[in-house]
């Protein structure tokens, strides 16, 4: 009985030092971090619930609600917003996105983007610390321009197939949704250069890995969106753990069986390399995978590794451009006089030639490039992106908290009145030389900026730029939809509710 007395006092002793301490830790940070958080301006909370009992039920109030929240509150710079239990730091002016964005402290990414770790792994894009530091130093050089310019020759391919899938709908008067095409080409794209292989998304419509894909993109979104998704009981009840679990095995074993077929072949190439004694080796374009497994000769990767990073190239690489090239087109489709200076500057660069699009070509394009940068200001595929505050960091005489979590709208940010004079309106002059000249850099940030900028935006300005051009030499477009019915859907990817609709006619020089 003394014994059995005894061990029980011992376990509570146990119990209550190892447990308790954490307990008790945990109250006072947690303490510490609400007072420092509700020190930054925000709308009123109740505990548990936070601000969410104030929140608007339909996505676009909710929007316009955060918008308003953001105009009362956030003149200093900051708003802050309960969402529960999680404190959300929403930055509203330029200066202090240059803080945060500058910071050599808040470089890592918050909770928000665990659930693509389960497909992406720890790639570049969710990296942390050391891990992200290496690697962005050893992927840096593949995006080299030099690397790009191999790439034209797939952006200019794949462009002409999308011109050709949509000629049906020329001069028929017919309104048809550009999007889905759009998306179409850019996986093309994203899967030749990354793994060198083809998924011809273009001509298959329904293949396993395009639709895998489109769902898991989907499901990615529900569970960022309501969080009761992230109950572990709630997504496997609902069958949403299984179906996810089965595209990123679809997804992940594709690449897999890529990254073993590619390597086997290089190995053989390069073995033929070395036999062949005059070098009258073909070259060929290195696709990103290549230039991975090359890496992975030198021991600086795994082969799980570069599934990691060629997955991340895949996902970050086509929503990204689809989405942008959407809205670039949807603008222009509502502005004739803008197509016409697009027109006239195809004209000056090609005359009556229907000549293939070169690397220099791409670069005469400066008007086009304009239109490309409004379109992203407007409309940033990119509308959110967080950071999580690692240790207290001091910025614009606040105190962000460790364990909160910062996050930066582009789309907001963009639509600056002080900035932007008609912030509202579609003006590719806002990107003349001398008005880039007159803001802080910091004011236009669709690939953000310092340290974890997107490490692919030239990659995505040649590709937009091709695909454009190629449709415009060809075709002029009328969008059909009003604003009000294409509102921007602030999903992980900006995207319209529906999709784009346009009118297709053909040009007559
Ligand atoms: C219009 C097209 C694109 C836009 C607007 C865009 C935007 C962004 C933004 C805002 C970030 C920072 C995200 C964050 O901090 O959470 C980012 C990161 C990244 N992007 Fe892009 N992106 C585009 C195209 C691409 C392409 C084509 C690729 C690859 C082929 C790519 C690869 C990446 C990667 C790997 C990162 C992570 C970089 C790091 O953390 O070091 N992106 N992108």
């Amino acid at each position: 009985m003394l014994l059995a007395i005894f061990w029980m006092l011992l376990f509570t002793i146990v119990f209550l030092y190892l447990y308790l301490r954490r307990i008790i830790e945990f109250v006072s940070e947690r303490k510490r971090l609400i007072q420092l958080v509700d020190k930054l301006p925000g709308p009123h909370a109740i505990p548990l619930l936070g601000c969410a009992y104030q929140f608007k039920w339909n996505d676009f109030e909710f929007l316009d609600q955060l918008k308003s929240w953001a105009t009362e509150y956030g003149p200093k710079g900051f708003v802050r917003i309960w969402v529960g239990p999680v404190p959300l730091i929403f930055v509203t002016k330029v200066e202090a996105v240059q803080e945060v964005l500058d910071s050599k402290v808040l470089l890592t990414k918050s909770s928000e983007y665990d659930v693509l770790a389960e497909w992406l792994g720890t790639g570049l894009l969710n990296s942390k610390g050391e891990k992200w530091r290496s690697r962005r130093k050893m992927l840096t050089p593949t995006f080299h321009f030099n690397i790009l310019i191999g790439f034209c020759e797939v952006f200019a391919r794949e462009a002409q197939i999308l011109a050709d899938q949509v000629e049906q709908y020329a001069d028929t008067d017919q309104s048809f949704d550009l999007f889905p095409y759009l998306k179409r080409c850019a996986l093309d794209v994203i899967c030749e250069t990354s793994m060198g292989t083809k998924v011809n998304a273009q001509i298959h419509h329904d293949s396993e890995y395009v639709m895998a894909v489109k769902r898991l993109s989907e499901l990615i979104w529900k569970k960022w969106r309501l969080p009761w998704f992230r109950l572990k009981p709630v997504w496997y009840l609902t069958g949403y753990k299984t179906e996810f679990d089965k595209c990123i095995k679809l997804l992940t074993d594709f690449t897999r069986k890529v990254i073993s077929e590619r390597s086997k072949q290089l190995e053989i190439e390069m073995s033929m390399q070395a036999n062949n004694s005059n070098g009258n080796t073909v070259k060929k374009r290195p696709a990103f995978l290549d230039l991975l497994l090359m890496m992975k000769n030198e021991n600086k990767l795994t082969y799980e590794d570069i599934r990691e990073e060629v997955d991340t190239f895949m996902y970050e690489g086509h929503e990204t451009t689809s989405s942008s090239m959407g809205w670039t087109l949807w603008y222009l489709g509502h502005n004739p006089h803008i197509q016409q200076q697009i027109f006239a500057e195809l004209d000056d660069i090609f005359g009556d030639s229907d000549r293939p699009i070169t690397v220099d070509d791409l670069k005469e394009m400066k008007y086009l490039e304009r239109c490309l940068k409004e379109g992203l200001r407007l409309c940033p595929a990119v509308p959110l992106f967080a950071r999580q505050v690692t240790e207290d960091t001091p910025l614009c005489g606040y105190t962000l908290p460790r364990g909160a979590t910062v996050v930066i709208s582009t789309i907001y940010i963009h639509r600056d009145k002080e900035v932007f004079p008609n912030p509202e309106d579609y003006d590719p002059d806002n990107f003349l030389p001398e008005r880039i000249a007159t803001r802080n850099a910091f004011a236009y940030i669709p690939f953000s900026a310092g340290q974890r900028n997107c490490i692919g935006q030239k990659f995505a300005l040649m590709e937009e730029k091709m695909v454009i051009a190629t449709l415009f030499r060809k075709y002029e477009i009328k969008s059909t939809e009003t604003a009000d019915q294409v509102r921007p859907m602030p999903e992980i990817i900006l995207k319209p509710p529906k999709g784009f609709e346009i009118k297709l006619f053909r040009r007559h020089k």
